[in-house]
């Protein structure tokens, strides 16, 4: 897994290297220049587009000259660059790069001392090298001006390692200027604030050049962050041997469902089948019964009464248990869940109207197995925790509760967030617009309910679930990856991911 750096570790990184490597912080600049060069030609390989590439005074402008220059070795032709000297302030590196840009004959620099003086913009593309990672403060005055006229053209912007005006920890506020860009070219490791939903208007879409940071340095650095990687889930991911039978992969059972919502019990029983359990049984409505056993006739039955309670259940045979989707709020299931609580003393993973129930007779939350994995989208988090106004506020609760609740906290969202008792923040890379739909989370839910049963730690059983959930919608490919399609791409997945 990568480690997620703040700016001003990104600078410490920065730093460490040029000192270990006795390089000089120009040759850096380079090094970035160029990883940036490189993704460019491959994104917009057509050598006539005209390009405009606005520079600030500070490192982030120094890159975009050095990028200027480059881009003219690599044959883009039609470059004109713009300098913002909204202050009197220079790097020395900057400086650098603005002597060897001049040397280049053809090129055309302009230097802006307000916003107004930008003139008509005839570019087909912006490359934003305003500000970067030294953002301190809200855009105001030229600035915003700059960027708020920039915005206002419509065209491609691609930014030098974040959009200019974005802070790279905590998300944007609302209300201040910020670049939209289509494209942001970070450097070695995406910033935080991309991975939280704050980045969205202001980011369509990011990618990440290896500017040959020290990585031991980085993945040594103090703090919680981290992003998964495709890897992780190759080392953990148990091949499956020979001689394995049904009780090696234990036993799991799904508490969910109601008469009208049979539909989220047999998603999260089939996603968890399908994620390998040895065996799957379901604890659904006596309505429900003719639908599972018509549909997953893998799947066993546990009826409950009409009470809501299940008739004598031999709690010890289970190895797992996943509670919540479509089980409803009522009186009924707050029994069921209190029963559970009671009788299962092995983590179990909680999603949906268990974590509603919960958040409505807080005490609850004392019995909650140790270890156990909740996974709240959004507005059941704040329902369990407390309102968040950002999602900064969000990651430091969710860090919190994981760490004093000793349970993993599945913070679902386009990069969802696993927080485990550990104390650790893992972002998760993968899933797609196109698993925005009802019955995703439920998929989830038997997913990590079923490594949970197969006997993976359950913080791993996050993780693991987590990962190929969100890449099983991806290999769906639709422009919907509905939950029977993304559990469908399991198996396989599973397979190529373990072998
Ligand atoms: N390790 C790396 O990631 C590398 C990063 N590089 C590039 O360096 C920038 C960061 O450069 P820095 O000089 O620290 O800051 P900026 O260029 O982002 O900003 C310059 C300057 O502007 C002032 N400032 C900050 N906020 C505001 C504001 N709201 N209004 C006005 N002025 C503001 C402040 O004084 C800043 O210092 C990083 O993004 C990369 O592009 C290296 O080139 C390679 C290694
Ligand atoms: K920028």
């Amino acid at each position: 897994m990568q480690k997620l750096l703040t700016a001003k570790q990104m600078r410490d990184a920065d730093s460490f290297t040029i000192a270990s490597k006795s390089i000089f912080s120009a040759d850096l600049m380079e090094e970035a220049s160029h990883a940036f060069v490189k993704i460019f030609t491959e994104e917009f390989p057509d050598r006539s587009l005209r390009v405009s590439v606005y520079c600030g005074t500070g490192n982030n402008g120094g890159d975009g000259l050095a990028i200027s220059r480059l881009l003219m070795q690599a044959g883009y032709h039609d470059i004109k660059v713009m300098i913002a000297r909204f202050s009197a302030n220079s790097t020395d590196d900057f400086e650098i790069n603005f002597r060897r840009l001049r040397e280049f004959q053809n090129i055309r620099i302009q230097e802006l001392r307000s916003a107004v003086e930008c003139g008509a913009e005839t570019s087909d593309l912006i490359i934003d090298a305003l500000l970067g990672s030294g953002l301190n403060k809200p855009l105001s005055g030229e600035w915003e001006k700059l960027v708020t006229w920039l915005n206002s053209l419509h065209k491609t912007i691609v930014s030098v390692d974040i959009p200019t005006g974005l802070p790279a920890e905590e998300g944007a506020g609302s209300g201040h200027a910020i670049l939209h860009a289509r494209l942001a070219i970070s450097f070695q490791r995406p910033k935080l604030s991309f991975l939280l939903p704050g980045s969205a208007p202001y980011l369509d879409r990011f990618r990440v050049a290896d500017i040959g940071l020290d990585d031991d340095f980085i993945q040594n650095c103090e703090g919680p962050y981290y992003l998964l990687e495709e890897n992780d889930i190759r080392e953990r991911l148990i091949h499956r041997a020979a001689f394995s039978h049904k009780g090696t992969f234990g036993h799991a059972m799904l508490v969910a469902g109601a008469p009208e919502t049979m539909g989220a019990a047999l998603l999260t029983s089939r996603a968890c089948l399908y994620a390998g359990a040895g065996l799957t049984s379901a604890c659904i409505p006596a309505t429900g019964l003719t639908a599972l056993n018509a549909s997953l006739p893998e799947v066993m039955a546990v009826v409950r009464s009409e009470q809501g309670l299940p008739t004598s259940v031999d709690w010890e045979k289970y190895q797992a248990i996943g509670i919540g989707p479509g089980l409803g709020t009522g009186p009924g299931s707050l029994s069921l869940l209190r029963v559970v609580l009671k009788n299962f003393h092995k983590p179990i993973v909680l999603d949906a109207d268990a974590l509603n129930l919960i958040a409505h007779n807080y005490e609850l939350i004392q019995q909650v197995p140790e270890h156990s994995v909740l996974t709240p989208h959004m507005k059941e988090f704040d329902r369990l925790f407390g309102d968040h106004q950002d999602w900064w506020s969000r990651i430091e609760t969710g860090i919190d509760r994981a760490t004093t609740l000793g349970c993993t906290i599945v913070l679902k969202n386009r990069y969802t967030i696993i927080f485990t008792p550990q104390g650790m923040c893992l972002f998760n890379p993968t899933g797609t617009p196109a698993m925005a739909t009802g019955g995703s989370g439920d998929a989830l839910t038997g997913i990590i309910t079923s490594f949970l049963a197969q006997g993976y730690e359950p913080h791993e059983a996050a993780f693991i679930g987590t990962y190929v959930h969100g890449a099983a919608g991806e290999r769906v490919r639709g422009y919907v990856a509905t939950p029977s399609q993304l559990i469908d791409e399991l198996p396989l997945l599973m397979k190529e991911l373990a072998d």
